[in-house]
């Protein structure tokens, strides 16, 4: 066997960090599964629901469609993470995988269901806590993260970009710093490109993971972030004011729709994860 060349080792190492993703999300959606039966049990209904199976499909089509995931894989995906579901709550997983399911299953599947925010919070409980991702994150190589970082940049400020908004940018050093994941990265604009540099930061824009992600997904904006002081400029002035003015005005409705949505799914989560974990370690729960 010929040895590994330097860059497929790192694009390896990258792809066993994705694998421990999705083992660890597997591992979450069993826990959950877990509770749903200890919550139909309770509550007197079948464990066994094809309608919520259908509507789990078709939820998952949907969005593969939205983010350009083929949908065979989409539905390999979700048929796995069901059949594995049921085996954990003792059923015999559906071998036809919901195509029989008719018409009048679908519209009871698309009925709320009303829980109680007391039981949602213990579900999210169940989400592996966000030191876990920060490890996953962090073993991520420096090199990738800045290339993964440049390309979601290059799309979310896809406008401005393109409108010369980012010129302040031009051989300026911006640093933006997850602090609760001990991210650190450096961005520039070079030529018409925006890249992720190592070099010191003459600026920083300083939040936690969560933080970030929901004014990314524009759930917060970053008027009141700063304000709050929850995102934090440090360094020279100027640059950060124009960078702060910036976010406050970044044009969201050009960000492209899939991105869009799963922005806002990702914050909304990452949100709601972070309040059940902070009433849990107040109520003495274990998070
Ligand atoms: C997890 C549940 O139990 C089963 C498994 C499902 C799934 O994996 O999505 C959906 C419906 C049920 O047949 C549930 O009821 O939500």
């Amino acid at each position: 066997m010929p040895a590994e060349p330097p860059a497929l080792a790192r694009v390896r190492h990258a792809i066993d960090r994705v694998d421990d993703a999705l083992l660890l999300l597997l591992a979450a959606r069993l826990r959950l599964a877990r509770r749903a039966a200890q919550c139909k049990r309770s509550a007197g209904l079948p464990l066994r629901d094809p309608a919520r199976e259908a509507r789990v499909r078709a939820r998952a089509d949907a969005f593969a469609g939205r983010i350009g995931l083929p949908a065979a894989t989409a539905r390999r995906a979700i048929a796995l993470a069901i059949d594995d579901a049921c085996r954990v709550q003792g059923l015999t997983p559906d071998l036809d995988q919901g195509r029989e399911a008719g018409a009048t299953r679908i519209i009871a599947a698309t009925m709320h269901n009303t829980i109680s925010s007391e039981t949602h919070a213990r579900v999210l409980r169940l989400l592996p806590p966000p030191a876990r991702w920060a490890t996953l994150l962090r073993a991520c190589p420096p090199a990738l993260q800045r290339q993964l970082l440049e390309r979601a940049m290059t799309r979310v400020l896809a406008a401005p970009l393109a409108s010369g908004a980012l010129a302040f940018l031009q051989g300026r050093y911006l640093g933006i710093e997850v602090t609760d994941l001990a991210l650190r990265w450096v961005v520039t604009l070079d030529g018409e490109r925006l890249r992720a540099v190592e070099q010191p930061a003459q600026a920083c824009v300083r939040g936690t993971a969560t933080d970030l992600l929901l004014l990314a997904g524009r759930l917060e904006d970053a008027d009141t972030l700063f304000f709050q002081r929850r995102l934090v400029l440090t360094g020279d002035t100027e640059l950060g004011l124009t960078a702060r003015n910036l976010l406050e005005r970044l044009p969201w409705e050009q960000v492209p729709l899939g991105l869009r949505i799963a922005l806002n799914r990702g914050a909304r989560l990452a949100q709601a994860a972070r309040d059940a974990h902070r009433e849990g370690a107040g109520n003495g729960a274990s998070a």
